[in-house]
C-alpha cells in the first residue's frame, strides 16, 4: 500500500543525450491530459548551472561541465523543498551559447508531479532523498555521442571540432567518474532511450499510483 502523495518527485539520470529530456516531455504530454494542464512540470538540472557572468567566454568555455561543481545543486535541493511545502519558486534560464544564467527566471508554482531530468542529478544524497522514484537511461555511449554531436550542432550553436573536444576532455571522463556509477542509486534502469514504450508506461503507472489517481 502506497501512501498518497501531494507533490511526486521524480528523478531522470542518464548520460549526456541518453534520451532523458525525450523520455521527460513524454511523460509530461501524456500525463497533462489525464491530470490537467497545470498539475504536472519539468525541472531541468541544467537551468540550475552556476552563474558565469563574472568570467570571460574564453574563461567559460573551460569550465567543466560535467563536474558536480558546475551546479548550485544546493538551490535546486531547497526549490524542490519548497515546492514540496505549497511554495512557488524562480527557476533561472541557463543560455548554453553565453555558458551562463541569463536574468530572467521563471515561476514554477507547486505541482501534483514534477518531473526532474539531469545527467547528475543520482550523484548528490541531499537530491535522491526528494525523489520519490528515480530512472537511469542505459543509452549506450556511442549512441550517445552521435545525438549530442548532431544536437549540439544544431540547437546549441556548436563546432563539430568543439563538441569532439569537450567530449574526449570532460563529457566522457565525468560519465565514467561520476554518472555511471550513479546508476546503482536508481530504482529503474532503462535500456534503449527515450522512446522505450513500456518503460515509459511504468513510469506512468508509478506516477498514478503514488497520487493514488488510478
Ligand atoms: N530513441 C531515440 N531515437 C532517436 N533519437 C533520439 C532517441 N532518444 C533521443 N533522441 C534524440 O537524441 C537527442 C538527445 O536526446 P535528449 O532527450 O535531448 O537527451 P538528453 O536530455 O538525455 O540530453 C535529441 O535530438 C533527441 O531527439
Ligand atoms: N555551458 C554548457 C553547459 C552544459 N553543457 C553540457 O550539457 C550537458 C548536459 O545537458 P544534456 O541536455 O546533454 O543532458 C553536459 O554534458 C555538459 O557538457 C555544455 O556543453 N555547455
Amino acid at each position: 500500500m502506497t501512501s498518497k502523495q501531494e507533490c511526486v518527485i521524480i528523478g531522470i539520470a542518464g548520460a549526456s543525450a541518453s534520451g532523458k529530456s525525450l523520455i521527460a516531455r513524454t511523460i509530461y504530454n501524456e500525463l497533462r491530459r489525464d491530470l490537467g494542464t497545470d498539475q504536472i512540470e519539468v525541472i531541468n538540472e541544467d537551468a540550475y548551472y552556476k552563474d558565469q557572468t563574472h568570467l570571460t567566454m574564453e574563461e567559460r568555455v573551460k569550465t567543466n561541465y560535467d563536474h558536480p561543481s558546475a551546479l548550485d545543486h544546493r538551490l535546486l535541493c531547497d526549490h524542490l523543498k519548497q515546492l514540496k511545502r505549497g511554495e512557488s519558486v524562480e527557476v533561472p534560464t541557463y543560455s548554453y551559447t553565453e555558458h551562463t544564467r541569463l536574468a530572467e527566471t521563471v515561476t514554477v508554482t507547486p505541482k501534483k508531479v514534477i518531473i526532474l531530468e539531469g545527467i547528475l542529478l543520482l550523484t548528490e544524497p541531499e537530491l535522491r532523498a526528494q525523489m520519490n522514484a528515480s530512472i537511469f537511461m542505459d543509452t549506450p555511449l556511442d549512441i550517445c555521442f552521435i545525438r549530442r554531436l548532431s544536437r549540439d550542432v544544431e540547437e546549441r550553436g556548436r563546432s563539430m571540432e568543439s563538441v569532439i573536444e569537450q567530449y574526449q576532455r570532460t563529457v566522457r571522463p565525468m560519465f565514467l567518474q561520476f554518472i555511471d556509477p550513479s546508476k546503482q542509486h536508481a530504482d529503474i534502469i532503462v535500456p534503449r532511450g527515450g522512446k522505450n514504450r513500456i518503460a515509459i508506461d511504468i513510469l506512468k503507472a508509478k506516477i498514478r499510483q503514488l497520487l493514488h489517481t488510478d
